[in-house]
């Protein structure tokens, strides 16, 4: 079946938190429309570029896009961006049942509000591992009050202006932003617009209810939490897995979850859902919704304090439910038990011409102005610099993780790395010292154009012939986003089997913008026809005849 869409993209004045601000809308709305499929089904999305003066794309997160590289709508990557006034056609197909979101992937245009879920169902006959009354979604995120074009050109001046804290935290594009703030412009904000009242989400007593949680934050980890309930895990990034009960979930941005609720408390009375910012010192006010027993009013407060939620700098237990996410037994994609290569990934902060980067391995990521997926199928290798980044960085075995480098320099550059086709492939995601002491921080890695196995997590520096002893073969979990804790590695395992261009990055959208990405081939010369949709810019102009 076709699920086709027409969308209209534009800038509006809107007070998600209370706080007026230009925001980027989908059909007057953010988040924007939720995407419904089932499997099997091909999305198309007709988008209309009615932000007047600023490119747009927009990347389906989480979906393969098997056989159409060119629709993963990460500008510079897989496309061109689209020009205002421009429309252009996405269309894929959603082969995997699940929870996955949309998001811009331009700039930083996803913190202007460019999101939304999409939800694939399974076919018809096919029944998940567990039951549930409704199906419901929610998408977290943060929000910060200034531009997103302010925020780039800090990140890129000398000296380096960081993004900062968000101002609020939203709970399915609500939030809740304190209006007496001193130094607040009379008439920007204002507590009573009901567009910042509270997300409601109602229950009826004693049933379950299916929960999609999807974080798209900018900056924050959060915990999240109903106040008073327990939540079964049930599914992350589109997988199964083995369930396992939380009091409150960890999520980071680029991750979805289904937890399993099931309105067994008190009913006369209402509940807080809350989401708060942890693994950075802060003082982000938590982000509330209602969670709403029928027939209760759905306005009416909790009559209790919301839930302050963990302690912000505990990594134990956050490290726990990493372990935690194991495959549902009965759902295990057997994981091929040894890699053809090994790449591993040194995350370091780093300073470059004075300013302040993000680099993998040394080297600092940046866009070519001719998208790669272009570049690679039409042979204008000029594009890019050809020296690939290394698979493992010099000196790696004696690189202190736990302090600040000596020599803190980078370099910047756009090459890739080129993957040999089917074969297995290990990543592991190397966390040290930030450039300021005593500092490390989490990371969350999306990988486009796949799922990976989660085959380990370690604390301090990993050990090459050790550590991967230790990894689980057995039923580790598929994600697409995973995170790398504090002075810790990750380690992921995927076959090179998507004819493609891949980004692969961190999903804080600042650490992205400041170079903490790297991008994948694998499989190029079985790419198709590329459309001409996604040419235009730079290099590939040549390609458009008049
Ligand atoms: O990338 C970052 O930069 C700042 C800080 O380290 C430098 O100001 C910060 O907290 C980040 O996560």
């Amino acid at each position: 079946r076709i699920r086709h869409y027409r969308w209209e993209v534009k800038y509006e004045f809107k007070s998600q938190d209370c706080f007026r601000k230009l925001v980027i809308t989908i059909n007057g709305r953010t988040p924007g429309p939720s995407i419904r499929a089932q499997q099997g089904d091909t999305v198309i999305v007709d988008l209309k570029n009615s932000l007047l003066t600023e490119n747009v794309a927009i990347h389906w997160h989480g979906i393969r896009q098997i056989g159409t590289p060119w629709a993963d709508g990460t500008e510079g990557v897989t496309q061109c961006p689209i020009l205002p006034g421009d429309t252009f056609r996405y269309m894929f197909v959603v082969d995997r049942a699940g929870t996955y979101m949309y998001h811009a992937h331009y700039g930083m245009q996803r913190e202007a509000g460019l999101y939304g879920s999409l939800r694939v169902a399974l076919p018809d006959g096919e029944v998940e591992p567990f039951t549930y009354d409704h199906d419901r979604s929610i998408i977290l995120n943060d929000w910060y009050h200034k531009s997103a074009y302010e925020q780039a050109a800090g990140l890129s001046s000398v000296p380096f202006v960081w993004v900062g804290d968000p101002q609020s935290l939203l709970i399915q594009g609500r939030g809740r932003f304190n209006c007496s703030t001193p130094g607040i412009e009379a008439g920007k904000c204002n507590a009573t617009n009901p567009e910042c009242s509270p997300y409601v989400l109602t229950v009826v007593p004693g049933k379950t209810y299916r929960l999609r949680i999807g974080s798209l934050t900018a900056l924050a980890a959060l915990s999240f939490e109903i106040e008073g309930h327990n939540m079964t895990v049930v599914e992350a990034d589109g997988h199964y897995v083995e369930p396992f009960i939380v009091k409150n979930l960890f999520i980071y941005s680029g991750e979805t979850y289904s937890v399993l609720i099931t309105a067994n408390q008190d009913p006369s009375r209402n509940y807080w859902a809350v989401s708060k910012m942890v693994s950075r010192n802060n003082s982000v006010p938590t982000g509330l919704a209602i969670f709403n027993y029928y027939p209760n009013h759905p306005k009416r407060s909790p009559p209790t304090v919301p839930p302050s939620g963990p302690f912000w700098g505990a990594i134990e237990p956050r490290v726990n439910q990493s372990l935690a996410i194991k495959s549902h037994p009965n759902y295990i994609h057997p994981v091929p038990q040894t890699s053809d290569r090994v790449i591993i990934l040194l995350n370091t902060q780093n300073r470059i011409n004075g300013s302040v980067k993000w680099s993998i391995n040394n080297v600092s990521f940046s866009l070519p102005h001719t998208p790669y997926l272009i570049s690679l199928k039409h042979d204008l290798l000029h594009t890019f610099e050809q020296t690939p980044p290394p698979d493992v960085i010099n000196g790696y075995q004696t690189y202190d993780i736990n302090t600040v480098a000596p020599n803190v320099n980078a370099t910047s550059s756009n090459s890739l790395y080129r993957l040999k086709f089917n074969t297995t492939v290990d990543i592991i995601l190397q966390n040290a010292n930030t450039l300021n002491v005593n500092n490390s921080e989490t990371h969350p890695w999306h990988l486009h154009g796949h799922d990976f196995w989660v085959v380990g997590y370690g604390s301090g520096k990993f050990n090459v012939s050790e550590d991967p002893k230790r990894y689980n073969l057995v039923d580790p979990i598929m994600k697409n986003t995973v995170p790398v804790h504090p002075y810790g590695w990750t380690a992921l395992r995927f076959v090179a089997d998507n004819p493609g261009v891949w980004a692969f990055h961190c999903h804080i959208e600042s650490h992205f913008f400041m170079g903490m990405g790297a991008v994948f081939e694998e499989g190029i010369e079985k790419v198709t026809k590329l459309p001409s949709s996604i040419m235009g810019c730079g290099d590939t102009k040549r390609f458009i005849r008049p």
